[in-house]
């Protein structure tokens, strides 16, 4: 499992130059950096000049980064994945796949970097397995706007319609230990709504949230690190399962419920991410 925080991904439109300048000082655990849907036809060309400048650059420090190009049915697909060789990256992101088949060949592009897929649509949802298991994929990024156009579902705030397709991708990646991160919450200005779906996505095993304005960071930092409680808990949990074991018996009690080595394995796995993100945040 990995222990590198993805709680706030954040979609910076690789057109805009002063959001990429921006970037360079807010608090998000990995920058999408977008040549796909955030960024005009018209605009696409400038827009993958201006991104490897920017990274060339650098300064965005020890987040993760993604760089989001377009599909290979597209023009632009081929020369955005040509046009990021050698550059500082962490990962490839490659938008509405729906099989395997697809990361083979943008595998075959670029060596060393690692890939992503969007899972946005049903094709996708039913190969989820599939591209999971490719040994090159390392993340999972929901495309809930392009599922629930797909799926022609309607926005509900439990997010029912989409439930099936969520849980298909989360059962694939932990099935195959990727990271899975949360679709993004449109209406930006809404905190409240943003904290619901953080918190349900958290809930769910989501690793974290991609966001599309810096507004949203601090709710999806909170919502996907470990709180003080489920440290505390955590803590007191080892400790007692240690006493138990050295006494001889394979099971511990804290505040009324059972520890066995398998509550452990979550405890220490808590641990370890709240320890991750001290590392990233100093
Ligand atoms: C949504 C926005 C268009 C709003 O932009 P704007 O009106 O400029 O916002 P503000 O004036 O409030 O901005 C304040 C400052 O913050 C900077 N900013 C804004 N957004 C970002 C960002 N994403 N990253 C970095 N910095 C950002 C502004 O530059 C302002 O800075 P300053 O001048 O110093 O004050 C805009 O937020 C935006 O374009 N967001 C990203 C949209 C995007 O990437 N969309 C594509 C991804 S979503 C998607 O495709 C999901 C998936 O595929 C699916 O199917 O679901
Ligand atoms: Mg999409």
């Amino acid at each position: 499992m990995s222990q590198r925080p993805y709680r706030s991904v954040l979609y910076i439109p690789g057109s805009k130059e002063r959001a990429l300048e921006k970037a360079r000082g807010l608090a998000c655990d990995a920058i999408i950096f977008d040549l796909e849907d955030a960024v005009a036809p018209d605009a696409k060309v400038e827009a993958r000049a201006t991104l490897r400048a920017e990274l060339d650059k650098g300064g965005y420090g020890n987040r993760a980064k993604i760089v989001r190009i377009n599909g290979f049915d597209t023009e632009w697909g081929k020369d955005d994945v040509a046009a990021m060789i050698g550059a500082d990256i962490d990962a490839i992101l490659m938008p509405k796949v729906g099989s395997a088949a697809q990361l083979d060949e943008l595998a075959t592009l670029i060596p060393d970097v690692d890939l992503w897929a969007m899972m946005e649509t049903p094709l996708g949802m039913l190969n989820a397995a599939e591209i999971a298991a490719h040994p090159r994929l390392k993340g999972f990024v929901m495309g809930t706007n392009d599922l629930a156009k797909e799926l022609n579902t309607r926005f509900r705030a439990d997010r029912l319609p989409m439930m099936g397709g969520l849980h298909m991708c989360l059962i694939a990646a932990k099935a195959h230990d990727v990271v899975i991160v949360d679709g993004v919450y449109n209406a930006f200005k809404d905190e409240e709504g943003l904290k619901y779906e953080c918190d349900q996505g958290r809930d769910m095993g989501m690793d974290g949230k991609t966001l599309i304005h810096p507004a949203q960071l601090a709710v999806a930092n909170a919502a996907f690190a470990p709180s003080d409680a489920e440290i505390d808990l955590a803590q007191r949990q080892i400790a007692a399962f240690e006493e138990a074991e050295a006494s001889g018996q394979g099971v511990a009690v804290v505040d009324g419920k059972i520890v066995e080595n398998l509550h452990v394995v979550t405890a220490k796995g808590i641990l370890a991410k709240a320890e991750a993100i001290k590392a990233l945040e100093s």
